[in-house]
């Protein structure tokens, strides 16, 4: 079927979608979002992607990901799906936002014409819904009636920003809300790199004991020994994300130090790359969350879909829609604390009317 699925037309559409907040982190943070809308028309069907390169959470720079773009868009039409898939396998495109999105944009023109949702595609047993944490932004601006709302949203893990503040500011404020955390709900820390190994090793003492899910990316030098050191000191998994950026297929993953890793499509090179790493993940006793990089519907789809071909129950990082103020599609329909992924063949994106068309 793929061989037989020319490309026609190959084009890609600039973005640029306002939050609704601002987005803080430890590496800084962003009030916009980014990025190029990318379609790939066959005689009948689009299939779309989405690159929304974020440099400080692993990805290349936006030139680097619009010139990759461009030269597919110069060598994409008259070439079949398959052998544009066969050109990503063999390092056509090596930069990975661009290459998330060219293969997002393939994946859902064969999932489309094979009739199935892209999950499908991507593992015969991948479930319909996909569960999801909350997204609270940084400590520094939480209060006990956000985590209320949460709660009656149904979330039962939030995540929030940490690392913004220094130390001590940041445990006062988690030990003053700690009692105002709902019985059946726990944090999801990320820290972003903020901290050195001794500082780290204070932090997680002084917050022992409070309903901490998980902690992401607590060093600012991930080095593989102390991550594993603070892992058996910490009562929750330590999370590895930005830092596995060009991780290579055969890396060894018992020794990233930490008992979960976060798998960004956009960060790791693709869907089929994302899904690759998860089951190795899963052979080494590694949990794996799956994430966005805050970026518009074209995107969040795909890696929805990817998420629910994972077969990891955890709560994935999904539910980011609500932070755009303006979006290129509906995004997946979140229920609770689940998104609920359509039957419909193909990723699921459909592009509203394009408000500049040629
Ligand atoms: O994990 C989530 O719930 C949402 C995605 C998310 O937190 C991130 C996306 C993009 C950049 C980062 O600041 C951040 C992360 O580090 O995980
Ligand atoms: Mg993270």
């Amino acid at each position: 079927m793929m061989d037989r699925l020319r490309i026609d037309r190959f084009r890609i559409r600039p973005y640029d979608l306002p939050l609704r907040r601002d987005w803080r982190s430890a590496r800084g943070g962003f009030e916009r979002r980014r990025g190029w809308l990318v379609c790939a028309a066959t005689d009948g069907a689009i299939g779309f992607g989405d690159c929304a390169p974020i440099p400080a959470a692993g990805t290349e720079a936006p030139e680097s990901a619009e010139s990759a773009l461009l030269n597919a868009c110069a060598r994409a039409p008259g070439r079949s799906v398959g052998e544009m898939l066969g050109m990503l396998d063999n390092g056509y495109a090596p930069t990975p936002a661009a290459r998330f999105a060219l293969e997002c944009a393939l994946l859902d023109l064969l999932s489309q014409a094979e009739g199935v949702p892209l999950r499908r595609l991507l593992a015969h047993d991948a479930s319909d819904t996909v569960p999801v944490n909350g997204i609270l932004g940084a400590l520094a601006t939480l209060t006990a009636a956000d985590l209320d709302q949460a709660a009656e949203a149904g979330f039962r893990v939030v995540k929030l920003k940490v690392g913004v503040e220094d130390p001590p500011s940041e445990i006062g404020r988690m030990l003053a809300l700690a009692p105002f955390v709902p019985a059946d709900m726990r944090l999801r820390l990320d820290a972003n790199g903020a901290w050195g190994y001794d500082e780290a090793c204070r932090i997680l003492d002084q917050l022992a004991g409070l309903p901490i899910e998980s902690l992401e990316e607590p060093l600012r030098i991930p080095d593989p020994t102390r991550l594993h050191a603070l892992q058996e000191r910490a009562g929750f998994p330590l999370a590895r994300d930005e830092s596995l950026a060009g991780l290579t297929a055969d890396a060894d993953l018992g020794g990233l130090g930490v008992k979960r890793i976060v798998i960004k499509p956009a960060v790791v090179g693709g869907l089929r790359s994302a899904l690759d790493l998860s089951r190795r993940a899963a052979t080494a006793g590694i949990e794996v969350v799956v994430t966005g990089v805050v970026e518009s519907a074209a995107g969040l789809w795909p890696t929805a879909q990817l998420a629910a071909s994972t077969g990891s129950a955890l709560p994935h990082g999904l539910a980011t829609a609500d932070w755009l103020a303006e979006d290129l599609g509906v995004a997946p329909c979140l229920t609770g604390a689940h998104l609920s992924l359509s039957d419909r063949p193909g990723s699921g994106f459909t592009p509203h009317p394009d408000p500049n068309p040629e």
